[in-house]
């Protein structure tokens, strides 16, 4: 992630003693890896308490919390170091707003992390819902369209309200395994995860100053869990999984480019083209060809025993032409020869 300068984490100290313990040998399993910092990224819908998280995290007041009105309008980096570990945490705007997705939280959220490295996600919703409606599942795949598929690889669902009391009839575990189990097959579903991939972990929270404590000052669930460290321990099992850290970078956001997109299917096309257009239509205009030369010679050869017909009349005609000359010339002969006849008759 872009260097932002690290304040001093003074925030650990301020948690009891056991917690700090239990955070220092955490952290430690992070730096024996060499990952001398980490990159989370918080999201989820509004009001459902990001950013009081990222301050139970960071034990300071460092984002603004309100129960009335959406506080985060913009992305927040906080970054905190203590004995050469840097934990880096960015909170964002609700996605959901007005009863969809708020697109521009999300576009704001896109920029600001471009050229920045993820390497855990929190997707942050209340344990106190009773059911994953079609807004969580847009809100699922929009993260997961806009962030790549690695995204929700790299997630883990963090469960605040959690020292809430279940329905009449219900225990606690119950309640817990329904919810985290309905998020968790939804993610699954939305964001196209493989049978064989393991299901998005979740944590439970409770930020809540009026959170139970245990005889150490811990912050404790109804089942007695001390969830701070789990919630680390969580995010560094998330960090250190074969999953790579994901970069936000200008092909991410903006999508595959538009020229190379689908660019496989041009030569399919063509093909296809060939077959299916330019092959039948040369094939048509063949048969065309053929019916007109075959038209064309049946024709010509109507027209030539026509022709022949005709000279043969004309040639009768002819004949009997000369016929009837020759009938006359010879009845003028025969009457020439009846004059000289007379004459000669006269004569005597
Ligand atoms: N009881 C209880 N209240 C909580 C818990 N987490 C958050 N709240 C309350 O829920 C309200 C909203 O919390 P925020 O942390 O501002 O929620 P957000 O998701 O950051 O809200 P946006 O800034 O709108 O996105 C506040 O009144 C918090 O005090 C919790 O674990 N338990």
């Amino acid at each position: 992630m872009a260097a932002t300068p690290a304040r001093e984490w003074t925030g650990l100290q301020q948690f009891p003693v056991a917690t700090q313990t239990a955070l220092h040998n955490i952290l430690g399993k992070l730096r024996q890896r060499n990952k001398e910092s980490l990159s989370v990224l918080v999201v989820g819908k509004g009001g459902v308490g990001k950013s009081s998280t990222v301050n139970s995290i960071i034990g300071e007041r460092v984002t603004v919390v309100s129960a009335f009105q959406s506080e985060t309008l913009r992305p927040l980096q906080c970054a905190r170091s203590r004995a050469g570990f840097t934990l880096n945490i960015i909170d964002t705007p609700g996605l959901v707003e007005g009863g969809c997705i708020n697109d521009q939280a999300l576009d704001i959220v896109k920029r600001f992390l471009l050229g920045k490295t993820i390497d855990v996600v929190l997707y942050v919703d209340r344990l106190d819902g009773y059911r994953v409606d079609n807004l969580d599942k847009q809100v699922i795949r929009a993260l997961a369209r806009s962030f790549g598929p690695s995204f929700w690889r790299l997630a883990m669902i963090v469960l605040t309200h959690a020292q809430l009391s279940p329905p009449d009839g219900v225990e606690y575990a119950e309640f817990v395994e329904k919810r985290s189990g309905a998020l968790q097959a939804a993610i699954r579903q939305e964001a196209g995860l493989k049978k064989s991939e393991k299901d998005v972990p979740y944590v439970l929270v409770e930020n809540s100053g009026r959170c139970n404590t245990n005889a150490g000052g811990e912050k404790i669930l109804p089942n007695g869990t001390v969830w701070l460290p789990v919630l680390v321990e969580r995010i560094v099992e998330v960090a250190t999984s074969d999953t790579d850290s994901v970069l936000v970078d200008k092909r991410l956001i903006n999508g595959p480019n538009a020229n190379e997109r689908g660019k496989w299917w041009i030569p399919l096309l063509v093909v296809a083209q060939y077959f299916l257009v330019v092959l039948p239509i040369k094939k048509a205009i063949e048969k065309d060809l053929t019916e007109e030369k075959n038209q064309r010679s049946q024709w010509e050869i109507r027209a030539e025993e026509f022709r022949r017909n005709t000279s043969l009349f004309e040639e009768d005609q002819a004949d009997e032409q000369a016929i009837s000359q020759a009938l006359q010339q010879d009845e003028l002969v025969d009457q020439m020869d009846s004059f000289d006849d007379d004459d000669d008759e006269e004569d005597y």
